[in-house]
């Protein structure tokens, strides 16, 4: 059998990815969220949670043993260094985990990671191809703010500061997907999907 096709799928923060990770799950290919799964194994893994109260401190986690989500972003996103220390800690577990995932799917013609930063930091070179969804700043600032009611105007822009920019989506990815309100997703969705089970047919 050969190997599935590893396929990163991301754009910036409100641009639609994981909207559109669900619609190729819905023709059944898998999907790894890694952000998802990031914040999943900051509580799971033991090693991690240590790390990570060493480096943010005793609130990092609430009374109940869940991530304190809000602490953190409050954290990270208002400052480099911070954020360069948190991704370095959960980084590699995501890969690691990844990794163990990719192989229980192995059946599979291909398989997404959907994550918000793969152009940032090389992740996107581990992969065969790239999808970027793209979507303009102002229409994602405002469904991020309508999706979360916790984050402030501030801290949107913050993230998209910390974000690569539109023309360097471009640039790197091999698909683009354009989920501004003007254009259907699911026939474009449809169109890549063909071009890349013809590429695992070969
Ligand atoms: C700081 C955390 C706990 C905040 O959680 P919260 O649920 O409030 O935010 P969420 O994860 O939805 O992220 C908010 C937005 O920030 C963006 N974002 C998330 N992580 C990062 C990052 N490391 N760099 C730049 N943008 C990021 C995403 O586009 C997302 O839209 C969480 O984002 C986190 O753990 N991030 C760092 C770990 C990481 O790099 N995860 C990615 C897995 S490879
Ligand atoms: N085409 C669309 N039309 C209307 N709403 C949309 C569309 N695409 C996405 N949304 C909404 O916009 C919000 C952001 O979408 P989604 O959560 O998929 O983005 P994301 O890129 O995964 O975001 P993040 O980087 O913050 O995790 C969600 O509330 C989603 O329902």
């Amino acid at each position: 059998m050969t190997k599935p096709l590893l396929i990163g799928l991301t754009g910036g923060i409100g641009s639609g990815k994981s909207t559109i990770a669900r619609v190729f799950q819905s023709l059944g290919i898998p999907i790894y969220y890694a952000d998802d799964r990031g914040k999943a194994l900051l509580t799971e893994d033991e090693q991690l949670r240590k790390e990570v109260t060493a480096t943010f401190g005793e609130s990092s986690y609430n009374g109940d043993g869940s991530l304190n989500r809000q602490y953190l972003a409050e954290k990270v996103f208002s400052n480099n260094d911070e954020l360069a220390k948190l991704n370095g800690l959960v980084h590699p577990a995501v890969v690691r985990d990844f990794e163990t995932w990719a192989k229980l799917n192995c059946s599979a013609p291909y398989l997404i990671k959907e994550a918000a930063i793969l152009f940032e930091h090389g992740g996107y070179k581990a992969m065969d191809k790239n999808i970027a969804v793209m979507a303009e700043k102002e229409l994602r600032k405002r469904r991020v703010l309508l999706r979360d009611p916790q984050r402030s105007a501030a801290q949107v822009d913050d993230i998209l500061a910390k974000q690569t920019s539109d023309n360097q989506r471009r640039k790197l990815a091999d698909f683009l997907i354009d989920n501004n309100d003007s254009q259907m997703v699911i026939p474009q969705v449809m169109e890549i999907h063909q071009a890349l089970l013809s590429l695992t047919s070969h």
